[in-house]
């Protein structure tokens, strides 16, 4: 049995190059970049006035000039109005071009305007004021975004800046996630009292719907003969496969076998953790990449979020901030394997504060619903103690 470490970094060996495709800029929302962005232009692209008032040369204002013609008016969207007489000032609006020769802008608020004058009303004017200068923000040719990067709305009102109506992203591997069980019925029927209705699959789907991936769903039954016509179908069809269940050592656990039958080149089954030790993993020739989850709920969701995961961002190119959380509870755990505890989360002043939920086993999936995280405790110890801080992976 492999550790923790070891099978994360084996799953990481796997990663696959995803196709990139061009989408309108609102379709990017969510997605990860796939193309550098730079700056086509400076940013601002000119002087920008930062204040509605006057623009003036601030020499006139040194040499002591404070009341002065008003020769013109400057809205933003014009051409910029040249100052040709220190004495006048351009009644400029925020967001108007800095006209040629001014140096600095008042505010309206700061000034008295009678008719065709203005009369400064403060005793200080700096050179420059008010002037949010050309290129001050950045140059043109800056790289403003990196491949890799998952597009938020500012990034998308960057993207709108530079002009790219089309945005190239990452296009997500073709996912397929199957159930497998005779025990388990589907979600609109009543179970009778030995069956259970499926949750995993929907909460596998969910969990990449996150990712803004689709995945084809499937149901694979305790049969070997059909669940290997079945899968046949499944990885001609997709690049990556789901399995929930039937990797452990059951009866009619008959993935491992059907799998080996159908040349699956395995890299790893069984890992040293707690939930989510019988996890198959590997590939088949030629054809799509296998994560076998164990089909208790918490282990599959676990397991999804432990590997899985980390495989689709290293793909992507994105890249991850370790997390650590701090126990706030003392943990006895004697087996040998890593223990993934699922913990609420309490930030206080900058630490994050994890406290274990009640927890009855990886067959519990409402054990899940109030975690916030999974604090990462490992193998080789039994004692976990109260301001002991370990990795947090984010649920
Ligand atoms: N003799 C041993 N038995 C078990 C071991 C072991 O090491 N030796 N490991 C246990 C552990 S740990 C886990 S986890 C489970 C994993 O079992 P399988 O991957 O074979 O999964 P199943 O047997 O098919 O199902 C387990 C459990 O999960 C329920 N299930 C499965 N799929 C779904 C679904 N889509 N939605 C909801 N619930 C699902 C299923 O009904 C079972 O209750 O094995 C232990 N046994
Ligand atoms: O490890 Mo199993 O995943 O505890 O239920
Ligand atoms: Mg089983």
């Amino acid at each position: 049995m492999i550790s923790v470490e070891q099978a994360l970094q084996l799953v990481l060996q796997e990663t696959i190059s995803f196709k990139i495709e061009n989408v309108p800029l609102l379709q990017s929302l969510g997605r990860v970049l796939a193309q550098e962005v730079k700056a086509d232009r400076d940013f601002p692209p000119f002087d920008r006035v930062t204040m509605d008032g006057i623009a003036i040369n601030a020499k006139a204002f040194e040499t002591g000039t404070r009341t002065f013609s008003i020769a013109q008016i400057q809205a933003a969207g014009q051409p910029p109005t040249t100052l040709d007489n220190p004495d006048n000032c351009v009644e400029v609006m925020t967001g108007a071009v800095l006209p040629v020769n001014a140096t600095a802008v008042i505010r309206y608020e700061d000034c008295q305007i009678l008719k065709e004058l203005a009369t400064v009303l403060i005793d200080h004017v700096k050179r420059g004021q008010n002037i949010h200068r050309q290129g001050a923000d950045c140059l043109a040719g800056t790289v403003l975004l990196m491949p890799g990067q998952r597009i938020t709305p500012a990034m998308i009102g960057t993207l709108a800046s530079v002009g790219l109506s089309k945005v190239s992203v990452f296009q997500n591997p073709k996912i397929a996630i199957c159930s497998t069980g005779d025990e388990l019925v589907e979600i609109d029927q009543t179970p009778l009292p030995h069956q259970i209705r499926k949750s995993n699959v929907y909460m596998l789907a969910a969990a990449l719907q996150e990712e803004n991936i689709q995945a084809s769903l499937f149901h694979l039954p305790d049969e070997p003969e059909a669940m290997r016509q079945q899968l046949t179908d499944i990885f001609r069809e997709n690049e990556v496969v789901l399995l929930s269940g039937a990797v452990s050592k059951g009866k009619f656990d008959y993935l491992p076998q059907v799998l080996e039958q159908m040349r699956f080149w395995p890299i790893f089954h069984k890992i040293a953790q707690k939930p989510g030790k019988p996890m198959l993993f590997g590939k088949m020739p030629d054809g799509p990449l296998v994560f076998g989850f164990p089909g208790n709920p918490v282990s599959t969701f676990v397991c999804y979020q432990l590997y899985f995961k980390p495989w689709h961002k290293r793909c992507l190119g994105v890249s991850e901030t370790p997390l650590w959380g701090q126990l706030a509870e003392d943990v006895t755990f004697a087996p040998a394997l890593t223990y993934h505890v699922p913990v609420r989360l309490k930030n206080e002043k900058g630490i994050w504060k994890a406290t274990p939920v009640p927890n009855t086993g990886s067959g519990n999936l409402t054990s899940i619903l109030t975690a916030e995280g999974l604090l990462t405790l490992p193998a080789d110890r039994t004692d976990f103690l109260v301001g002991e801080v370990f990795p947090v992976t984010l649920l």
